[in-house]
């Protein structure tokens, strides 16, 4: 789990212990810093105030005083702030249907064959919809996806209508008894009259034909681009039910607390990180551990 997350822990690691060593008592000043190096790991205001004031609360109630002693504290309240019900992942175990969000170039379609890996790895049968089909590439990239899993596509052809292919995907599904139905949708926020037409037209679609498959929708989103990933998440909640997140390119970061910020702010669980490019590099997003990363001095 620490593999991955370096430039995020480096950065908070360095910064929090200094913090921790070089104050002789908790003053406001102590505090300030504290918040200052968690902004800076991108954790969002929001997020780092309710830590905070959780951190300060612990102190009081446990009569700390020195600033060393705060360090277990404040990691705690990070795990809090983070803390995620038990039935995030039910769509692993149960028939269902996956739609995954999210605007071209965050690693959407990576993202949906390194998942189609996973799940195949625990013995369900997938079967992906390459719904996809506006960018001509995709439907092909996704391809090679299935290929490297060892599941089947669905695809149409460039163009062809999304909820279309969602329908024969169905189809396939059922015939094939799948247990988990991927679909890479579009997610041309440009024209989001357009996109949630599409996107309701995909769920009446499986709410007809597949009406006991249990559903998910998954927004990707590109962990570097810090609050820009923030503000796309919310957009993408005006137009889809999101009940997810995947968070991209968690490797090539040092902001990584932007998971943090993202479900504080949206109170949307983060259930999967990337952290590289292979198949094997799509971790499911454990929050205890993902903050143990984060504090966690012991090389690799
Ligand atoms: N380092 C790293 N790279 C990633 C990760 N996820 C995806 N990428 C890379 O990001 C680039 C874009 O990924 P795609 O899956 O093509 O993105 P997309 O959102 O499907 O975009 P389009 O295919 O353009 O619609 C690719 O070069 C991926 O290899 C990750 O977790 N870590």
């Amino acid at each position: 789990m620490v593999a991955g997350l370096t430039k995020t822990r480096d950065s908070f690691v360095s910064g929090i212990d200094s913090i921790f060593s070089g104050f002789s008592s908790i003053d406001d000043d102590f505090y300030e810093e504290i918040e200052e190096i968690l902004i800076m790991g991108d954790i969002g205001v929001r997020a780092t105030q309710e830590i905070l004031e959780n951190l300060q609360q612990k102190v009081k109630e446990n009569h700390i005083k020195q600033p060393e002693e705060c360090k277990e504290l404040l990691i705690q309240s990070i795990k809090e702030q983070m803390e995620v019900g038990e039935t995030a992942y039910r769509f692993e175990h149960e028939k269902s249907v996956v739609l995954v969000v999210g605007v071209n170039g965050v690693g959407k379609t990576t993202s949906v064959g390194k998942l189609a890996g996973k799940l195949k790895a625990q013995g369900r049968k997938v079967v992906l919809a390459a719904a996809d089909t506006f960018r001509a590439a995709a439907g092909a990239q996704l391809e090679e996806w299935a290929h490297r899993a060892g599941v089947d596509m669905i695809g149409g052809q460039e163009g062809a209508d999304p909820a279309a292919v969602v329908y024969d995907a169905v189809a396939a599904a059922k015939a094939r008894k799948a247990d988990v139905l991927l679909c890479d949708t579009a997610g041309r926020l440009h024209n989001k009259k357009n996109l949630m037409e599409e996107l309701k037209k995909i769920n009446r679609i499986i709410d007809k034909e597949y009406p006991d498959a249990f559903r998910e929708t998954l927004v990707v989103l590109d962990g570097t681009t810090g609050q820009n990933a923030l503000a796309q998440a919310k957009q993408f909640m005006e137009v889809a039910d999101i009940t997810g997140i995947i968070l991209t390119k968690m490797d090539g970061t040092a902001k990584g607390g932007i998971a943090v910020a993202i479900q504080s702010e949206l109170g949307i669980p983060v259930k999967y990180i990337g952290v590289g490019e292979t198949i094997d590099d799509l971790q499911k997003f454990d929050s205890e551990q993902f903050v143990d990363a984060l504090f966690s001095t012991r090389e690799e």
